[in-house]
């Protein structure tokens, strides 16, 4: 669905606009969220030219529920402490928001002085929940993807590009 090199291009896109926006900033905080985060947030890091940190977040589906369940619990908070910090929550993709939103909610209660949000995968078909990011790498259609992070029944996460899988969502 999309090579190495439309990832690379679009990363860069995303790392330069981010830098422009934060230019004022003292420092961001980048919050990863694990595990599909991982290739996305470290490409994305490493070509910010301001000054950041980087902590991380995993949160997981209730019990045995068929994805994606309407309940998240959180089984591991960041490190840091978010107050005041400019705080950009970094996920590998949108499906039915509801991770995006159960996050929104939990680190803008903790005081930073803003918050936003980054994916780079988006599936505008699926939304549940109102809910945009601040960053989009790429809006695509309702097919289960993997690659770049992304897995299926955590497999295929270290291919270098996306690719559809035959699988029902
Ligand atoms: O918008 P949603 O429907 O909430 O889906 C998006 C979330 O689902 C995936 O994580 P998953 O819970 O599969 O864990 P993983 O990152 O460890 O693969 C993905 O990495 C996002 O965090
Ligand atoms: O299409 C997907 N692929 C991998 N993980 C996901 N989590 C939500 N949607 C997806």
């Amino acid at each position: 669905m999309l090579t190495v090199e439309q990832i690379a291009r679009r990363v860069q896109e995303l790392s330069r606009q981010i830098s422009r926006d934060y230019a004022a900033a003292d420092e961001l905080v980048m919050v990863g969220v694990l595990r599909g985060c991982y290739i996305f947030l470290a490409d994305l890091s490493r070509a910010l030219t301001i000054r950041r940190r980087i902590d991380f977040i995993a949160v997981s589906a209730y019990g045995q529920q068929v994805y994606p369940s309407d309940s998240l619990r959180l089984i591991m908070d960041v490190r840091s402490d978010l107050a005041g910090q400019h705080v950009l929550i970094v996920d590998d993709i949108l499906d039915s928001g509801l991770t995006l939103n159960y996050l929104t909610h939990l680190l803008g209660a903790r005081n930073p002085a803003s918050l936003r949000t980054c994916v780079l995968l988006r599936k505008p078909g699926r939304l549940k929940i109102d809910i945009t990011p601040d960053y989009i790498g790429f809006d695509i259609p309702e097919v289960w993807v993997v690659g770049y992070g992304l897995d299926c029944s955590d497999r295929y996460r270290a291919l270098p590009y996306i690719g559809q899988v035959d699988r029902l969502i």
